[in-house]
């Protein structure tokens, strides 16, 4: 049973369609990369995929089934907007959650310290929000969104505000979480932890979908464009290769775009007959550069 599956999903707002026509199987163990442009659908999306708004066409589906206070349980949500209330204390608030959520209190107990201990920050357990650095507010956030121990997760821009140490913490716990079998929606700009941490991807523009698949077939399937090169000496001449785009020399290594991929065999020539060549890597395109190429131009923001 696919434990998360938006089926032909349309929603529009007046005659405006903010998601057209789009399917997304989410499996057990999988972390699913929700991308595209500002204003591309993905909020929408996820807002159907927690039951908070109603697809026009098209179905939803948690393990098989419509939405119910049931499925509700089931869902984790970490949204971009964090919204913990600055005068309550860390414990109380997070307690709140996991009780609505359907958890007993002394359950939730164990649960919120044991994250807590995960996050290496037992101490704010009796701490107000508002004593908290954001990045550590960002912690107890992800917490409130999985202390139900729910198999479907929805996060939006997890990492946003966080230091690299605490980036590195929250992705470690995000796989461990995939490890255990949970279901992740993931949405983010950043395309660097999307390659790292996601198997397949959908990517919207303007409401509809532009690339969707295994994120190593996309990969695959662009044309490789870049080229690194190190030499022992510099080389002349690289510019003027026919089917060569531009040429950026820098201190220890220099990078070829090329218009045309078959063009790399001739900078290797080039090079070899000038210098000793230390290493030449016909490069795949990062999904940064896919992302660019794929939306037009309207690159990810931060
Ligand atoms: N409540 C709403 N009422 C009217 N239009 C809306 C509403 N919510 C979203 N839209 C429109 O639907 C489209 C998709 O918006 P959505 O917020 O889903 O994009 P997004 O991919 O999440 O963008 P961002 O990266 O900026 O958050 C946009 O054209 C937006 O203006």
């Amino acid at each position: 049973m696919i434990p998360l599956k938006i089926d032909h999903v349309t929603k529009r707002y007046g005659g405006n369609v903010a998601v057209n026509e789009i399917d997304i199987e989410v499996r057990p163990g999988e972390i699913f990369g929700l991308l595209g442009a500002n204003g591309a659908g993905k909020t929408t999306t996820m807002r159907m995929a927690l039951g908070l708004i109603l697809p026009d066409e098209g179905s939803i589906y948690w393990k098989g089934k419509g939405y119910s206070d049931e499925v509700r349980r089931w869902i984790g949500y970490l949204p971009e907007e964090r919204g913990l209330y600055p005068k309550v204390k860390v414990s109380e608030q997070v307690l709140y959650l996991a009780e609505l959520r359907g958890m007993k209190r002394s359950k939730a107990e164990q649960s919120l310290r044991n994250w807590l201990e995960r996050f290496e920050v037992p101490e704010y357990y009796n701490k107000k929000v508002e004593e908290l650095s954001k990045g550590n507010q960002q912690k107890i956030q992800f917490i409130s969104a999985v202390i139900h121990d729910p198999d479907i997760l929805i996060l939006d821009e997890a990492f946003s505000g966080l230091d690299p140490v605490n980036v590195e913490l929250l992705k470690t716990n995000v796989t461990e979480l995939r490890r255990e079998g949970k279901t992740i929606l993931f949405s983010s700009h950043r395309m660097d932890h999307v390659e790292e941490l996601c198997e397949n991807i959908i990517m919207l523009h303007r409401s509809n979908t532009v690339l969707k698949g295994n994120l190593r077939a996309i990969k695959r399937s662009f044309p490789r464009e870049r080229v690194l090169l190190e030499t022992e000496r510099g080389v002349q001449g690289l510019e003027s290769i026919p089917g060569v785009r531009s040429v950026k020399t820098g201190e220890a290594r220099t990078e070829i775009m090329l218009d045309k991929p078959d063009a790399a065999q001739e900078v290797l020539h080039t090079a070899m007959s000038q210098t000793e060549v230390y290493r030449f890597q016909i490069m795949e395109p990062t999904l940064n550069e896919i992302f660019i190429k794929t939306v037009g131009g309207q690159g990810p923001h931060e």
